[in-house]
């Protein structure tokens, strides 16, 4: 949706700051080279969403640099008015990664899986581990070394079945590894840097695997832990692959005019000869996420989003047309109580990071009742656009104008640096067999989008919300 054709949803009238008792750039990240350092001034306060300039790049140095106004007149303000709770001189002293970890440690735990409450093998496995560290406000703890295990063994162990996913709509496989853990597998489709076409929707979009492990890497990055492991891995589709699948999948795999490997599966989207998916020659890349406990250990339920898109080239949903989505969302179970509105905001946040516009349902393992956690599965049609910045993902933040406390203190503390949500993102991201798993424009849009987020906020403050409405410690 493009924002200067669709306002419907925005206040009318946004009022302008008085900020001659502020100057600009107390809260702007570290000055480094000064040519590099871009203020916007004379652009309008308020009012124009989406008008953080584009980045420019600098391709010598990794190092981009910029600041924004209104974000440092409302990390001012904040801090004026409490300093207990808004003191950014001290978080821009403290490491990113402390800030996460006093997070991450403060933050009980709750109830764990009662299959595996008294669970205690003599040797158990890394993906046995994870399952048994689920708990209800995570699905795993940072700290804990099977998590890295996994990764490896998702990386490393030979695959000893392939299965193809029933229900999906894109081809995605079943793979089982030899110490039996099992993780869904989707496969490359384009390179790196092939970007989303213009007149594409993002419900044809085809799936990316390296937009899967970017997720489980940004979503660490943040301090949730709601997205499954996630690994790359190239694989032998003759070995791997054909060589496990039954004859359904088998009779897929045929060789390409360049003589490559390919198969195409059977799905509802996407699985014919047209759009067969081929090796170089025999080799290819995929994701592996690995897999939640079955069902009968911890049942899953599933959610529709209410900011869930029409997911027709004719329609719009509700809340594209109207602003007042967000007064029924939170008259309503489960978003009437509790932490459920602040995860669907904290799960739009991520989304928006990602540019992912197909998240239709979220699901929540059903143990641990309404007050938990949403689990990211699904991540696959994130990073196709680095240059587009898809502001209506942002809808639950300013149609319900709130964020979660430890959110908003997160992205702050990447805005006043000097760890920035791409550096951050892309040392996570090395750690993968494949990586470099993003490119550097879709790193370097996750700065922008980090600002995109705070005005979000800075204009809910400046359109007279309370600030203890808008900014909820839950
Ligand atoms: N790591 C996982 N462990 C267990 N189940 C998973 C995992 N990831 C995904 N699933 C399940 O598989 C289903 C299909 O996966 P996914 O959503 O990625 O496929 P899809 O083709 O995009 O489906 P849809 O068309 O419904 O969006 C998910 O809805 C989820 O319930
Ligand atoms: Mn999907």
């Amino acid at each position: 949706m493009n924002y200067g054709e669709n306002t419907a949803h925005m206040s009318a009238i946004r009022k302008r700051l008085n900020k001659s008792n502020y100057t600009s750039d107390d809260f702007s990240p570290e000055k480094g080279d000064p040519n590099l350092v871009r203020g916007f001034q004379g652009r309008p306060v308020g009012g124009i969403r989406n008008n953080v300039q584009p980045l420019q790049f600098y391709p010598s140095s990794n190092f981009v640099n910029y600041t924004d106004k209104d974000v440092d007149y409302l990390l001012k303000k904040l801090q004026s008015i409490n300093k207990e709770i808004y003191n950014f001189e001290k978080l821009r002293k403290m490491s990113y990664k402390q800030l996460i970890e006093n997070y991450s440690d403060s933050i009980k735990k709750g109830k764990y899986l009662s299959a595996y409450r008294t669970y205690e093998g003599a040797y158990m496995t890394n993906w046995e581990k994870f399952h048994k560290g689920i708990h209800q406000t995570a699905l795993y703890d940072p700290k804990d070394q099977s998590i890295n295990g996994l990764l490896r063994d998702m990386t490393n162990e030979p695959i000893i079945d392939v299965e193809m996913k029933e229900g999906g709509t894109q081809l995605k496989l079943i793979i089982t590894f030899s110490d039996e853990g099992q993780a869904l597998f989707k496969p490359m489709r384009h390179s790196r840097d092939y970007e989303t076409l213009p007149d594409h929707f993002y419900f044809t979009d085809y799936e990316r695997h390296n937009a899967e492990i970017a997720a489980f890497h940004l979503d660490k990055v943040l301090g949730f832990y709601r997205v499954p492991p996630t690994a790359g891995r190239k694989v032998n589709m003759t070995y791997d692959i054909k060589r496990l699948a039954d004859r359904k999948l088998a009779k897929t795999f045929f060789k390409s005019p360049a003589n490559n490997v390919c198969f195409h599966g059977a799905c509802s989207y996407y699985c014919d000869t047209s759009h067969a998916i081929c090796g170089n020659p025999d080799m290819l890349e995929g994701s592996f996420a690995t897999f939640l406990p079955p069902e009968k250990i911890a049942a899953r339920k599933t959610w529709r989003n209410p900011w869930k898109r029409s997911y027709s080239k004719h329609r719009k949903a509700y809340w594209e047309a109207y602003d007042d989505l967000c007064e029924k969302v939170k008259q309503r179970a489960p978003y009437n109580k509790g932490r459920r509105l602040l995860d669907l905001i904290d799960m739009h946040i991520f989304d928006f990071f990602q540019g992912n516009m197909d998240r239709h349902h979220y699901e929540t393992i059903k143990d641990f009742g309404n007050n938990t956690f949403h689990l990211h599965l699904d991540n696959g049609r994130g990073f196709g656009k680095s240059i587009h910045d898809e502001m209506s993902i942002l809808a639950p933040i300013y149609q319900c104008c709130q964020i979660r406390y430890s959110t908003f203190l997160k992205l702050a503390k990447l805005y006043v640096g000097p760890e920035k949500l791409s550096s951050e993102t892309r040392s996570s991201l090395s750690i993968d067999s494949i990586s470099p798993i993003l490119t550097e424009p879709h790193l370097y849009a996750l700065d922008r989008r980090v600002i995109k987020v705070l005005k979000e906020i800075y204009t809910c403050i400046e359109d007279g919300k309370p600030i203890d409405e808008v900014i909820i410690d839950r």
